[in-house]
């Protein structure tokens, strides 16, 4: 068995201290907190890179990333549009453009110059897009030659305070681009919905070659750019700055592709669960116990001898939960389940008669409303990113959290709505495996035959289970670029 490190916020704390109470605020108490209006950043990140190296995988996930943090973004993508205005034309004049390999020739002058047309005609929008109040666009496109991005950066600097970054995913590593033709080729590509999927792999390969004929890579040594060579093996950073870039570049060096899962389960049932008291820090109940004991046999059987490491909060529910696995354990302070301030151990019941009014604000808006000197799920959400970011870092990882806790990190890997987010039924006893792919996340759930009650509060006059929107692959390639 390894012995449990303990890890705050800001660094190791020491096991059998007092344990510090979760960040309390007292400004705004028991009120609905809106988004604050704190960032003037406007960033241009324009992606560069060959098709099939995963430039639309980047760029989503730097765009769930900087939603997270709750910076306005948007991807522009310069296939979506191609194929948008080529059905447009279709339906208006009957003509049916080729988009087949020799579209993406340069010898070919016309469909060139209708390439380039289409790559500032999307430029513009975004810059539109950042006008209007948005923090981050992402120009998803090849942007594959030197004067391309020459020309990108002469129309950015026009405008003023606005930057741009370039983010080139280099790959040549021939199981990762030939997964990502295995993918683009399998998953309903619309360039592809009339042909078979052998032609269809023949002619994306073409239209590799076509591009690999002009291709340059980054090298331009007066440009802010981040060059990612086959995904998060080797990373070159070039003249960034300033501090939304520095956080841009921070996350995207910690991306890896290496198949991983990430496993949630909350603690087994609690006396408080039982007692239906919210907050305080009780200790596991007979049913949350036999959890515990059962827990190591699912989870090995679900993993089998692969690493994995466990993390806790420093509540005595999940240290106790994690008790028998013979994994090595971190205990984070961030991990700690929302702090319910003044409310902490009283029962849904007690507060609605103490705090009338701020249960009913709660039930307004849950993603919101903050408890009297508490948090809400927003304030979460914000003291979970250094989570987040070492969630994506890491690779097999069993995290023994809360309801609030896991709601918030589930949401990040599902890119659920805020509004939704308090409302995931995340049971007790239940294991959630997500795996990380291309295009989103798979999921199993795991549910032990150990009884336990349901915490669970639906949301009041709710006529509609909130939606998940987790990202198909179908989406996934909506948003190709190419
Ligand atoms: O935001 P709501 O739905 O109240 O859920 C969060 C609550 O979940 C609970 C259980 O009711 O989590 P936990 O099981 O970790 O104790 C409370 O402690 C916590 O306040």
């Amino acid at each position: 068995m390894h012995p449990p490190a303990t890890f705050g916020a800001t660094g190791p704390i020491r096991r059998g201290s007092a344990i510090p109470s979760p960040p309390a605020s007292v400004t705004g108490i028991g009120t609905k907190i809106s988004k604050p209006d704190y960032s003037e950043s406007k960033i241009v990140v324009a992606m560069v890179g060959l098709p099939a190296r995963g430039k639309s995988y980047l760029s989503n996930k730097l765009m769930i990333y900087l939603k997270w943090l709750e910076y306005d973004v948007k991807v522009f993508n310069v296939g979506q549009l191609r194929r948008t205005r080529a059905r447009q034309k279709a339906k208006e004049f009957g003509v049916k453009e080729d988009h087949t390999a020799s579209y993406f020739s340069h010898d070919n002058t016309e469909a060139t110059q209708l390439r380039e047309k289409l790559a500032s005609d999307s430029l513009e929008m975004l810059i539109q897009f950042l006008k209007d109040g948005g923090n981050v666009g992402i120009h998803d496109a090849t942007n594959s030659t030197k004067s391309r991005r020459a020309q990108i950066l002469a129309r950015v600097s026009r405008e003023r305070g606005f930057n741009v970054i370039f983010l080139e995913s280099f790959c040549d590593d021939p199981a990762i681009i030939a997964a990502n033709v295995a993918l683009k080729v399998s998953s309903g590509d619309p360039d592809y919905k009339d042909t078979t999927p052998d032609e269809a792999k023949r002619d994306f390969i073409r239209r590799i070659k076509e591009y690999e004929k002009v291709y340059e890579t980054l090298t331009e040594p007066n440009v802010p750019y981040l060059r990612i060579c086959n995904v998060g093996n080797e990373v070159t950073v070039n003249r960034i700055n300033g501090y939304l870039s520095s956080r841009i570049a921070f996350f995207l060096m910690n991306l890896h592709l290496k198949p991983r899962s990430i496993f949630f389960s909350r603690h087994g049932e609690s006396v408080f669960n039982v007692l239906g008291r919210i907050g305080g820090d009780a200790p596991l109940s007979e049913r949350g116990m036999q959890y515990a004991e059962a827990l190591p046999e699912l989870i090995r059987k679900n993993i089998g001898d692969a690493p994995l490491t466990v993390w806790t909060s420093t509540l005595k529910r999940t240290i106790q939960t994690a008790e028998k696995l013979p994994y090595p354990k971190l205990t984070w302070k961030s991990l700690d389940e929302l702090d319910a301030g003044v409310c902490d151990a009283m029962t849904y019941e007690e507060i609605e008669v103490a705090y009338p009014e701020d249960f009913a604000n709660r039930d307004d808006d849950k993603f919101n409303y903050r408890y009297r000197g508490g948090e809400s799920y927003r304030d979460v959400v914000g003291r979970l990113e250094p989570i987040i970011m070492e969630l994506e870092r890491q690779e097999n990882i069993l995290i023994i959290g809360h309801q609030a806790i896991l709601r918030c990190l589930y949401a990040y890997f599902h890119n659920l709505k805020q509004e939704d987010l308090p409302y995931i039924k995340i049971p007790l006893h239940t294991v959630i495996k997500l795996t990380p792919k291309a295009y989103g996340c798979d999921e199993e759930r795991y549910a032990l035959p150990i009884s336990a009650v349901d915490t669970h509060r639906p949301k009041p006059h709710a006529t509609l289970q909130p939606t998940a929107i987790p990202h198909t692959a179908r989406e996934y390639f909506a948003s190709d670029s190419r």
